[in-house]
């Protein structure tokens, strides 16, 4: 077993662009360009860079949500790359995507119990509606939320409480990996730090290899074992956090540390925050 899960060659990907040649054949722009990376088994892998970088894209790459215009990605020794959805189904089940609005993969007019066991049911892996009930409150519970949130419906729910649930719909099949996309942009500084808590407790717990993508290099340093550093669709530099932040090699590595003001936080500090001397109250996690 290589102690890789993941690894990209040459990979690329281009987007049709809005305007067309002058013989009418549709313009491609290259977003993705010739991206090798390797995402080692059972790590915390940042993806940062600015805006427009590539990302997004590059996640959807990696999960097999699009599919590449050049290059490969072989998922624990087998090549994905331009596989069939027939062929891909069980590789499905291993690589989960969650995503910064958790809206997205939540339905507004069904039940948690519902929405968070929808792919068990897909899989043939649910047993009937009691079954359903007990494997929603154990998702439930694993992340944190009270087993009787079953009920509720995504409005009923807090930002963080919604990003929770987003989490525990992308669990259900025991997934072994995940690519996690700004999952943790537009919630508060203490409810950010409440979920990457918990992204790291699940990694752990689970023997999670994550992808996390990110704007923001504090973040990624708190959480990441290895950074990965994307311009205009290359990765310019990647290698493990404490290097990247304490030698960067890169100019734009460079440039992008200097830009971004770090908190007073080291790496570890998820590992003890203040916020875990002060337990949440059942049904208030954030
Ligand atoms: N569906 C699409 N069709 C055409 N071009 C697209 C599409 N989605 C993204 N792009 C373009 O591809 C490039 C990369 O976009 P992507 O969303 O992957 O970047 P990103 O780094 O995730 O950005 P952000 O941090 O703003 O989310 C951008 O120039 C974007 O405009």
């Amino acid at each position: 077993m290589s102690d890789i899960l993941l690894r990209t060659g040459q990979l690329g990907f281009a987007y049709p662009a809005r305007s067309t040649s002058p013989f009418g054949k549709p313009v491609m722009r290259d977003v993705i360009k010739s991206v090798d990376l390797a995402v080692p088994r059972g790590a915390v892998l940042g993806l940062v860079g600015e805006s427009g970088s590539g990302k997004t894209t590059l996640g959807r790459l990696l999960v097999r949500l699009l599919e590449p215009t050049s290059g490969g990605i072989q998922f624990d020794g087998t090549e994905i790359s331009h596989l069939s959805e027939a062929a891909l189904r069980p590789l499905r089940a291993r690589i989960q995507m969650i995503f910064q609005d958790p809206q997205s993969s939540l339905n507004p007019r069904l039940p948690l119990a519902v929405t968070l066991t929808r792919q068990l049911e897909v899989y043939g892996r649910l047993k009937g509606r009691r079954d359903r009930r007990d494997r929603a409150a154990a998702l439930l519970d694993l992340v944190g939320l009270p087993t009787a949130f079953v009920d509720r419906y995504p409005h009923e729910l807090s930002g963080g409480q919604r990003q929770r649930a987003g989490i525990a719909r992308a669990l259900a099949l025991q997934p072994d990996f995940i690519v996690a996309d700004e999952i943790v942009s537009g919630l508060d500084v203490s409810t950010q730090a409440h979920i990457l808590m918990l992204l790291k407790e699940l990694r752990a717990k689970l023997g999670l290899t994550v992808v996390f993508i990110s704007h923001d290099l504090s973040v990624i340093r708190v959480l990441c074992d290895e950074v990965a550093i994307l311009r205009g669709g290359e990765v310019v530099e990647h290698g493990p956090v404490g290097r990247i932040f304490s030698h960067p090699q890169h100019a734009y590595t460079r440039q992008l540390l200097a830009a971004i003001p770090l908190p007073d936080v080291e790496p570890g500090w998820l590992d003890d925050p203040p916020s875990r001397q002060q337990p949440q109250q059942q049904g208030s996690a954030a």
